[in-house]
């Protein structure tokens, strides 16, 4: 595998926030990646990282190996669109493509990247007259147009109707098969799932796993959970807390919904509570958790 974005002890501190902890993760030259997280877990901040819009605290954003400014024309090597905010409004949508092309030096055709991105009726209007939806597609027109071999995107589907999500991930896959690398920050995985080789999960500011989607899916996908507590009352209050559902309290088993066998275990251990027997229902036995004290009067399945 060649890594063709590096974070090494990546750190990134606003004030008294550390929006990003020491996070160290690579993506796949040639994949679709997903970098997914909660609101607020440091997505657009590592994004921001590796463009350059913002210095790490300590450690390293790299792009192939070095910081983009590195790089003879950034604008060839990373594509990127973090918001609507990518053209004079005063300029019409082709002539920002057009600009953005010779900037970078390259010939692609400002109309034929409008036609793509679903532009095409509306490429001699001001983007200053382009709803937020239509300046979405125009961000990514204007990135497409330094022909990067990268491309990286915060929430792209944010706002688009169902048709504008099939065509954007039609797109990436486009981008995909033409050998070039996409990463991709989100906050659901759904959005993700059926488009993404690879994924990149953080929360609050740092790593929580990495690796192939389709393993990833797997094991986070929240399922019907079953799980032994002594302190069951405060375990279904921490449940509700973080968005699971309990279904059921019987004596000491709980039957819970909505989360990840691995977002339950977060939960209990950041509650101070021990988790016992978490079985998946009608699945085999998950691995124990945060079973340090189990309780003493408990029957094992
Ligand atoms: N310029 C800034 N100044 C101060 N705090 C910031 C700044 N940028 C981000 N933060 C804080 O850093 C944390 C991570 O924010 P970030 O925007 O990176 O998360 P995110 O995962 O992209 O979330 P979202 O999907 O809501 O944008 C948040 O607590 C946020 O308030």
């Amino acid at each position: 595998m060649r890594a063709i974005l590096q974070a090494e002890n990546l750190t990134k501190r606003f004030g008294s926030i550390e929006a990003v902890k020491n996070v160290s993760f690579s993506v796949r030259a040639g994949a679709v990646t997903g970098f997914l997280g909660p609101s607020g877990a440091g997505k657009t901040t590592t994004l921001r990282l590796f463009l350059e819009l913002v210095r790490p605290t300590s450690g390293a954003a790299l792009i192939d190996g070095k910081p983009l400014h590195e790089w003879p024309v950034p604008a060839r090597k990373v594509g990127a669109v973090l918001d609507g905010e990518c053209a004079h409004p005063s300029r019409s949508a082709a002539d920002s493509v057009r600009w953005a092309a010779r900037l970078a030096g390259t010939t692609a055709d400002a109309a034929e990247l409008l036609a793509k991105v679903g532009l095409a009726d509306v490429a001699g209007r001001r983007s200053g007259s382009l709803s937020p939806g239509m300046l979405r597609r125009l961000a990514l027109a204007i990135a497409l147009a330094g022909e990067p071999e990268i491309v990286i995107l915060d929430e792209p589907m944010n706002g688009l109707d169902p048709e504008g999500v099939t065509w954007i991930k039609d797109v990436l896959r486009d981008l995909r098969r033409q050998g070039r690398t996409v990463f991709i920050a989100s906050h659901l995985l759904a959005e993700l799932e059926d488009l993404v080789d690879d994924l990149v999960v953080i929360a609050q500011g740092e790593i929580v796993g990495s690796g192939s989607a389709a393993a990833f899916v797997d094991r986070y996908q929240p399922h019907t959970l079953s799980v032994l507590s002594d302190q069951p009352q405060e375990l279904a209050t921490a449940v509700n807390g973080a968005g699971g559902q309990v279904l059921e309290i019987n004596g000491q088993r709980l039957l819970i919904s909505g989360l990840a066998p691995a977002q339950l275990d977060r939960v209990a251990r950041d509650a101070g509570i021990a988790l016992f027997a978490l079985t998946e229902e009608g699945g085999p036995p998950m691995v124990s958790t945060t079973a340090t004290n189990l309780p003493a009067d408990t029957e094992q399945d």
